[in-house]
């Protein structure tokens, strides 16, 4: 395909996600299968421009003057695929398949338009009512982090020291990309895409099929990392779901003591198992069954809550998911959370720490939780975040933001995904 069908196939695809509210994933999968003659590149690029335009929706509509879908779809060529109008009329001229041309009109409001002059929720390209949200944690800054959060991200991979150091995963990933990540002196990192370009399959990898990484964020691996586990402890991971925390966990224990690893959903837990394998983790139990951890209680030294929330820390990686969000939601995972956090204290063991973790920025979701938490059991305290941080990403400058209760993590402060860490500890 050329690059006009493929444009075709992206504005197409993008108008079933608006009309059916679909996620992204869900609607490119159906457009593979019914157009099978696509190849992975035809895929690639085309999920791309359907992810640009998800991210940054709203200030690329308000700079071409157009919600359409297909003008939005011209406008990510002209600003991400770093194309310029004329690049786009000569790579789609005499391409059958490709849409109708931009509009003048649309390119002349693309070029006079000022973004600066954009209300700040379009500049920072999220919906209105999650505003202040964000601006109850950023403050003036709201407007920059929603931003960041609407950029491509990296792709980052844990190195897994049960098998492989990074200096050998850089080695084999040399000619995908890989570099040095910031902050965490193990991390690996695959700088973002630049324009058409695509990401390099590293689970294709041998590499990967050996165990000597996983794709995982920065910002979780640093969750992992703040959680500061010890060889031979007790821990249980108790939103384990496919099990990301629970590898990093393992890891850092150097598979000794044990790890237990809960999820109130059986088939959130179903990848685990071989991820478990491949890693080599040793010291880990899997429990589907909320009794089998009626043994556990006030036994573990460290509880990792990776509550369920709204994930608007994510939404560099699914931007989708930031225009699905809704109030309703929101209040649904905020209760969600308080119940984790009261049936996980339970298995804290007197003096031990319970490690309460969110991939979202909302406030509500986050050190507010804590703050009741904190209010309704008086024998937990909040250890100080600051050198917390400070021993978990010991390389670079970034800092975090510190709130009332915990850190977060942000791609504007950290060069992470939004993640909202807190660590208590019960009273010995
Ligand atoms: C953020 S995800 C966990 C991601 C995982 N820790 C990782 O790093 O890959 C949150 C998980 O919490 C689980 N969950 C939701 N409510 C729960 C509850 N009441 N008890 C235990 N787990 C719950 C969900 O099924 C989901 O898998």
């Amino acid at each position: 395909m050329r690059l006009g069908g493929r444009l075709q196939a992206a504005i197409e695809i993008l108008d079933d996600i608006e009309t059916r509210k679909r996620p992204a994933s869900d609607a490119l999968k159906d457009w593979g299968l019914a157009h099978r003659f696509a190849g992975a590149g035809d895929r690639a690029v085309i999920g791309n421009i359907v992810y640009d335009v998800l991210r940054r929706k709203l200030s690329i509509a308000w700079r071409m003057d157009s919600a359409d879908a297909r003008d939005i779809a011209y406008g990510a060529l002209l600003s991400d695929a770093e194309m310029s109008a004329e690049g786009i009329v000569a790579a789609l001229a005499d391409d059958k398949f490709a849409p109708a041309p931009l509009d003048a009109d649309r390119l002349a409001a693309w070029e006079s338009r000022d973004l600066a002059a954009a209300p700040d929720h379009v500049r920072a390209d999220v919906p209105e009512w999650c505003a202040p949200h964000l601006e109850a944690l950023f403050g003036a800054d709201w407007v920059r982090e929603g931003a960041a959060l609407a950029a491509r991200p990296p792709v980052d991979l844990r190195v897994n020291t049960l098998k492989a150091s990074r200096a050998k995963v850089l080695k084999e990933l040399a000619r995908a990309g890989a570099g040095e990540a910031p902050l965490l002196p193990g991390a690996v990192r695959v700088p973002p895409l630049r324009a058409l370009g695509r990401h390099p399959n590293v689970q294709a990898e041998p590499a990967f099929q050996k165990g000597w990484f996983e794709v995982q964020d920065l910002g979780s691996q640093i969750a992992a990392r703040v959680a500061a586990v010890e060889p031979g402890q007790q821990v249980l991971d108790y939103c384990a779901g496919a099990g990301g925390k629970t590898l990093a966990l393992a890891a850092e224990m150097e598979n000794r003591g044990q790890i237990h690893a809960f999820d109130a959903e059986k088939p959130r837990l179903a990848p685990i198992f071989e991820r478990l394998k491949r890693a080599g983790v040793r010291n880990t139990q899997v429990h589907a069954n909320p009794e089998d951890l009626t043994p556990l209680e006030a036994q573990m030294d460290v509880v990792l809550t990776d509550a369920p929330c709204t994930g608007s820390g994510t939404w560099r990686r699914r931007p989708d998911a930031k225009w699905r969000l809704s109030p309703q939601q929101l209040e649904r995972r905020e209760t969600e959370q308080r119940e984790v956090l009261d049936a996980a204290k339970r298995y804290v063991k007197p003096g031990g720490r319970l490690v309460y973790v969110t991939c979202s920025l909302f406030a509500s979701e986050n050190n507010l939780q804590i703050e009741a938490f904190l209010r309704n059991n008086a024998d937990y305290s909040e250890v100080d975040a600051r050198p917390l941080w400070q021993a978990a990403a010991p390389a670079g400058e970034a800092t975090p933001v510190f709130p009332s209760h915990g850190m977060v993590l942000s791609p504007e402060r950290t060069s992470t995904d939004g993640f909202y860490i807190s660590v208590l500890q019960r009273a010995g």
